[in-house]
């Protein structure tokens, strides 16, 4: 059940998929209606919660790095160039929760001063604070990394209680439910079983971030309209990862 008045998280760090940004069929890698359907969400979150939100949002509707660098590219490079992807998603992101009425400034891992501003850890909390969105562009700024890494790391930096990684499965399986169709979906999974089983819905480093510093995970399906606020506001959708079952 929401619980908008008293959501159980003030602040959190909501993971958004690159993925679930391109519109299924079309070859635009952004569809400015997801993007801005994506954003009011937030943005009435924001209000009724009054909550302090952070975002990551990952590169996968244009590029992964290590995909390229299985068909023959420098690896480093290839991560560098899914890094700059992140920062497109970011800016039509920033623009969308602006025009949704929610002041939102993009701090990129990597010197970009013309569209976003640094990576400064205490000036994204202070800006958190003063009721505007954060998002963290550009992923951690280091090759062999990913942006779900990227969204345990803040999350541990900005002192974030939650990691919602909102993206296009309902939750963990025993398999991926895209290749498993009858794989058996968790209510709840502790971080060392999904590590034990090598569940794949994120990658190991950001696993054992999350774990070490005692942040839950919330994975849930974004593209059910409504479930981004729902989640942000405390409603149970998707599995929670935790040290508890
Ligand atoms: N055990 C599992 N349970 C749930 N999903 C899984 C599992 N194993 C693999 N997956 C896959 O993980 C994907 C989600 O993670 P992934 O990081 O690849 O995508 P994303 O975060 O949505 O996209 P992006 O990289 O663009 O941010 C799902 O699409 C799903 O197919
Ligand atoms: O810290 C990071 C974060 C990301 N990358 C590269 O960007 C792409 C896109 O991110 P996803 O998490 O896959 O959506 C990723 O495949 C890496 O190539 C990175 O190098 N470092």
């Amino acid at each position: 059940m929401t619980n908008g008045s008293n959501p159980p998280y003030k602040r959190i760090l909501l993971k958004l998929s690159g993925e679930a940004l391109r519109s299924p069929g079309s070859m635009d890698n952004i569809s400015p209606e997801i993007v801005a359907r994506i954003a009011g969400e937030i943005a009435d979150a924001h209000r009724q919660g009054g909550l302090e939100i952070a975002l990551v949002v990952g590169g996968g509707n244009f590029w992964r790095g290590a995909k390229a660098s299985v068909r023959g590219m420098d690896r480093a490079t290839a991560d560098y160039v899914g890094m700059l992807a992140t920062v497109m998603n970011a800016l039509a992101l920033q623009s969308a929760i602006e025009r949704a009425g929610v002041p939102c400034i993009v701090q990129s891992a990597i010197e970009m001063k013309n569209v976003a501003e640094p990576f400064i850890r205490l000036k994204a909390r202070n800006d958190l604070a003063d009721g505007k969105i954060v998002i963290f562009a550009a992923g951690t700024g280091n090759p062999f990394f990913s942006t779900d890494t990227t969204a345990a790391l803040r999350a541990s930096e900005i002192n974030a209680e939650i990691v919602m990684k909102a993206t296009s499965v309902d939750g963990v399986y025993d398999a991926d439910p895209k290749k498993v169709p009858d794989a058996t979906r968790f209510d709840t999974i502790t971080y060392q079983e999904c590590l034990r089983r090598e569940l794949k819905v994120m990658d190991s480093t950001a696993f054992t971030l999350c774990m070490d510093n005692k942040k839950p995970i919330i994975v849930f399906d974004m593209h059910t309209p409504n479930n981004i606020t729902r989640a942000l506001l405390g409603e149970r959708i998707g599995t929670i990862i935790s040290q508890e079952h």
